[in-house]
This record gives structure tokens, sequence and C-alpha cells, in this order.
């Protein structure tokens, strides 16, 4: 076994999973494959991990690259954001759409590569990693709306986005000028905002005088506070997704893999609660938790009385078994789902 190298020919045969490998999407995608049964042990500093339990190697990627290598099909799965597979998208028509210009395609052809799209198709929605896309402006500055930006320099990690959104900005106001006569002479259909790209801490081009505005992602809002940013529009709203590239070596271990991450994602926004209740009151509990497809419901060794097992979703637990209590249900129990299947 000399020289042996983990991230050697063993790829051979195995799918292709990209993974975030830092960031705000790391974590709960390692949470993810842990509850998939997704076993592996990623030697320090390799960014490949083999999987112990399926034929399957784990690349850790920047969630900005994951749709890239999805999108081309040299990875058959990935883990990143909706925002992510956006900006990849918006980048390969940007790219369609120069090599048109240059006349190395024809309008056609263009059309066509457009409608084959980017590669990467979605699995799923995996429910973390919410955030919002947004245009932000100093709170006390002289800028109130998008179209205010216009022509004015705009700091960004999402350039192609940004370019898109900006591209149509520009448009409708060309559109409202030339109706009312005051279209600037010599306009010449080119973006005029300037999108300059920056790579992290955004929210600081404002004050430092590189942006007048940014188009960057608002969770919480607290970064654009402490930047004395306001939103004037929002451009996507994303969520991590689970994607998988136009041919997958394997779609028999995507489905799989698939399957198993929707059953964690399911245990994860999901208890099981359960109760005793007459069985008088049982229809009107069924309203109250109806559960994902019906409750359970076992006879208890005492005359008139069930016991309902039901899965609620875990951010309506708190007012069902204040409902479910006034009703006249008993011993109410909230159980945590550790995995399930449909
Ligand atoms: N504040 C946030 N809240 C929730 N999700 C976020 C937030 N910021 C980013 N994301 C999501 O995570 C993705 C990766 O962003 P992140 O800034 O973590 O990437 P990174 O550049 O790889 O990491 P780092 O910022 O550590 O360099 C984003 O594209 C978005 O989908
Ligand atoms: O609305 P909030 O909850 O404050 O989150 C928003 C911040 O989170 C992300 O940055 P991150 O902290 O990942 O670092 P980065 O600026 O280096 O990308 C994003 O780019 C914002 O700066």
């Amino acid at each position: 076994m000399a020289n042996f190298h983990p991230a050697d020919t063993s790829l051979e045969g195995r799918l292709l999973f990209a993974v975030p490998k830092k960031g705000r999407l790391n974590q709960a995608a390692l949470n993810l494959l842990e509850g998939a049964d997704i076993q592996f042990r990623r030697e320090n500093r390799l960014d490949i991990a083999l999987v112990k339990n399926l034929s399957i190697a784990l690349i850790f990627l920047p969630a900005a690259d994951i749709p890239t290598f999805v999108g081309e099909g040299r990875v058959d799965l990935g883990i990143t954001g909706w925002d992510q597979v956006q900006e990849h998208d918006a980048g390969v028509r940007a790219l369609y759409r120069a090599r048109r210009f240059s006349g190395e395609i024809s309008p056609e052809e263009e059309v066509a590569q457009n409608g084959r799209g980017s590669g990467c198709e979605t699995v799923l929605d995996l429910g973390f990693g919410g955030c919002k896309l947004q245009v932000q402006v100093p709170e006390k500055g002289i800028y109130n709306s998008p179209k205010d930006l216009v022509g004015k320099n705009i700091g960004t990690s999402f350039v192609h986005l940004a370019e898109k959104y900006f591209a149509k900005l520009e448009a409708e106001v060309d559109l409202e000028q030339a109706q009312t006569g005051d279209l600037p002479a010599g306009s010449t259909g080119k973006l005029r905002t300037k999108i300059i790209e920056l790579s992290g801490s955004v929210e600081a081009a404002c004050a430092l005088g590189v942006a007048d505005g940014i188009v960057d992602l608002v969770e919480s809002g607290e970064t654009m506070k402490a930047a004395g940013l306001k939103p004037i529009d929002t451009v996507v709203e994303t969520t991590a997704i689970l994607i998988k590239s136009r041919n997958p070596s394997n779609p028999e271990l995507v489905d799989l893999i698939a399957q198993r991450i929707r059953g964690v994602i399911t245990a994860q926004k999901y208890v099981l609660c359960q109760y005793n209740i007459r069985r008088s009151t049982l229809m009107e509990a069924t309203k109250i938790a109806p559960g994902k497809r019906a409750p359970t419901v076992t006879t208890l060794d005492e005359e008139g009385w069930v016991a309902v097992s039901v899965m609620v979703e875990k951010k309506r637990i708190a007012p069902i078994m204040d409902q479910l209590s006034k009703i006249g249900a008993h011993d109410i129990l909230v159980l945590d789902i550790k995995n399930s299947r449909d």
C-alpha cells in the first residue's frame, strides 16, 4: 500500500456528491448526511472523502462553485443555495449572450442553449439556509428606490444576478424616458450601472466609498443594520437545495439519497404527539391535529377512552397542545422523531 492516496483511483464508479466545505450551509449539510447514514471520515485538509457504507465520494467545495461542477456534469449531486444556482444560471446565459454578440453563435443557437438550462436540476428543497438577496443602500443616504441606483456603482458577490436585475431596471427606465421624450442622447442599450465584484464583507463597500449600493444576502438583518444600510428591493429569496446533474452516473443511488434526505427533513420538521382522550371527543381532536396522513388510534384499557399518536409540525406544537388540553386530552406527550420514510 505504499504511496496510497485515498483520493486516487478509488473514485472510480462512485457517485460524486458535492457538499459546502465552509460557511453557512456547511454544518446543516453535514447534519443531513449524518441523518441519512452517509458515513465518511474526512482526512485533514483533504476535499474528497470516500463514503464507507455506500458507493459515494463526497467532494467538499465552496457553495458558490457547486452549481458549476454539477452543471457541467463533473459531479452528480450537490447541496448549495438556490441563490448560487440562480447566479450560475445567469452567468451561463450571460456567456451565451456574449458569444452571440461576438458572432461565435447565432441567435437561434443562443435560444437553444438557454433552453437546455445550465445543467443543474433541483431535486428537493432542504428547508435550511433561508435568506434574501437584497438591494441595500445607506439608511440616511440619497437613494430610496432601486431606479435611483441606475448608472451608479453596485458592490456584490452575485455579479450576474445583479447585472440581470439592473439590465431589467435600466430597460424600464429607458422605456419611461422614451415615453416622456427624456431618453438621453446616445443611449447604447449597454449596462450603465457598474457592477463591482466583491468576495465577502460586501456591506463595507458603501461606507468605504467603493459602492453607492450593494446586492447581498440578508437573514436576520443584523449585518445590514450594523453597516447602516436598509433594503430597497429583493432580487431572489433562497433556501438550500439538493441539485443533480442532467445525467447522473447512478440515478438509482441519487433516488435513494434523495429519499433518505427527505426522511431526515421530515423528521426534523415534525414531532410525534401522543395523548389520551375520550372517544366521543376524538373527531374534535382530529380536527385540531389531523397528522400527515391520519392519526393512529388505539383502544385504551379504560371504557370510552382511546390513545392517539399523531405527527405535528414542530413550530405548531405549543398551540396544538393547548387546544388538545382544552377539549379534554390527557397525558399529552411530545417525542422527537429521529428519522422517517414516507
Ligand atoms: N445569513 C445567512 N443566513 C442563511 N443562509 C445564508 C446566509 N448567508 C448565506 N447563506 C446561504 O449560504 C450560502 C453560502 O454563503 P456563505 O456566505 O456561507 O458562503 P461562503 O462564501 O462559502 O462562506 P464564507 O462566507 O465563510 O466565506 C449562500 O449562497 C446562501 O444560500
Ligand atoms: O442578515 P444576517 O443574519 O446578519 O446575515 C447576513 C450576512 O450573512 C452572510 O455573510 P457571512 O456572515 O456568511 O460572511 P461573508 O460576509 O464573509 O459572506 C451575508 O453575506 C451577510 O453578510
